[in-house]
Parts: C-alpha cells; sequence; structure tokens
C-alpha cells in the first residue's frame, strides 16, 4: 500500500496549496489507491518524520521499502511505475519530464518569491518597489508560456505529469490577477481542475482539513 504524508491541518484552509495535492492528483490519475499519514508542525521535526525527509516537510511517499520526499520526484516515479502521466514514446517522455522541471523550477521560482515577499517583507519599506520587480518576472514567464501554449489543451500533445506540475504551480497565482492577462492560461488551468482526478484529489485533502476544523 501507498502511503503519504500531509498537514494534519493545512495553513492554506484546504485550498489545495500545499504539495501533497499534487501528489494525490497524480494517484488519482493513474487509478492507485493510497493512505495518507496526517502530521501536526510538531511531528514533521521529529525524528520519525526526519528518517523519511530530513527537511522535515510533507509530503513524502512510502510503499514497500521505497521512501521518497520531494513532491515532483513522487509524481516522477508514480508516472514512471504507472501509465496515464507519461507518454510511452521515449522522446514524448523525455519533453513531458522537461516540463515537469520547467514548472518547478523556471516557472515556481517567482511565483514562491512573490509569495515570500508578500509574507516576510509586507513591512519593508521598499516592499511596493520590489513587489512591481518580482510579478514582472512572473509575467515574462506567463507571457513565454503562453506564446507556447497557444490555444493547444495541454503543453505537449495528451495530457501529462508536465501539465500537472505547471497547472499546480499556476493554481497558487489563483486571485493574484496576474493570470488575468493570458486568457488561454486560466483555461489552461480551467481544464486542470476540471479533471475527474483532479477534483478528487482536491475534495480529499479539502475533506481533511474540515474534519480538522470541526475537531
Ligand atoms: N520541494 C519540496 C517542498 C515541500 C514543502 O514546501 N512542503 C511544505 C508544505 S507544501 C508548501 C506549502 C505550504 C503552505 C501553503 N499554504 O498555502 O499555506 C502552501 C504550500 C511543508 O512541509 N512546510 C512545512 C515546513 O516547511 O515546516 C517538495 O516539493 O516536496
Amino acid at each position: 500500500m501507498i502511503t503519504i504524508t500531509a498537514f494534519e491541518r493545512s495553513p492554506d484552509g484546504g485550498k489545495g496549496l500545499a504539495r501533497d495535492m499534487r501528489v494525490r492528483w497524480a494517484l488519482e490519475e493513474v487509478g492507485q489507491p493510497y493512505e495518507v499519514r496526517l502530521l501536526s508542525f510538531k511531528a514533521m521535526k521529529e525524528p520519525a518524520h526526519l528518517a523519511l525527509n530530513p527537511f522535515g516537510q510533507i509530503p513524502t511517499y512510502q510503499e514497500g521499502d521505497l521512501t521518497l520526499f520531494e513532491s515532483g520526484a513522487i509524481v516522477l516515479h508514480i508516472a514512471e511505475r504507472h501509465a496515464g502521466l507519461l507518454p510511452t514514446d521515449a522522446n514524448a517522455r523525455a519533453r513531458a519530464i522537461s516540463w515537469m522541471f520547467a514548472a518547478l523550477t523556471t516557472m515556481e521560482e517567482p511565483i514562491v518569491e512573490r509569495e515570500a515577499a508578500r509574507y516576510l517583507e509586507g513591512d519593508k519599506p521598499w516592499f511596493t518597489q520590489r513587489l512591481l520587480v518580482v510579478e514582472e518576472r512572473i509575467r515574462k514567464r506567463l507571457r513565454e508560456l503562453s506564446n507556447r501554449l497557444g490555444d493547444a489543451d495541454w503543453l505537449d500533445g495528451a495530457f501529462s505529469a508536465g501539465d500537472l506540475e505547471m497547472v499546480s504551480v499556476l493554481l497558487r497565482l489563483k486571485g493574484s490577477g496576474l493570470l488575468d492577462g493570458y486568457p488561454n492560461l486560466s483555461a489552461y488551468v480551467a481544464c486542470g481542475e476540471a479533471r475527474p482526478a483532479y477534483k478528487r484529489a482536491f475534495d480529499a485533502q479539502l475533506a481533511v482539513f474540515k474534519a480538522a476544523s470541526a475537531g
């Protein structure tokens, strides 16, 4: 049985922004059942979890004698072991993996930087100017991605783990207004959210938050 770890009570209020969501989505896309071990912030820093993830974070993935951390690596592992997230053609498969890396580095870096600035530097005198600079970096990447995607449904033919990661990264911009200038990217994200596997994953993580909030 596959077991992943997730927040006992996600600070995002069940919005599906924590990275267990990406692993849940991947497992749902390939039809693999999984169990979830919920962790408090305290438990994440204790030896038992540090043995699974040296950085004391979620998600982790355990199956038999395999333990993984890093959500991107976990999604890649799932995609390599089960059909449905990577093409069988070798070149198309390699391109899909490139898009995974593009999502997690080139696209996500400025988005994480914007979030860090907003949460940690909002009281600094230079915050407004810094936010403009960081948001322009995001807009540059959005423009480049929008130009490449055009009116296609997915980044490179059929839906892949590259799209799963890219949609997950772009969802971090929901509510920021930054996607408004790129209608094809907004439609792309909406297509990801409309996938039955996404909806099952999202509902599962929301149920955890609601249960924790009720308790
Ligand atoms: N690179 C690693 C990063 C994992 C990571 O950032 N984990 C976060 C949760 S997902 C990132 C996240 C956190 C919170 C929100 N939120 O909206 O509240 C969104 C996403 C974590 O465990 N944080 C606790 C800690 O570091 O002590 C991966 O992709 O697995």
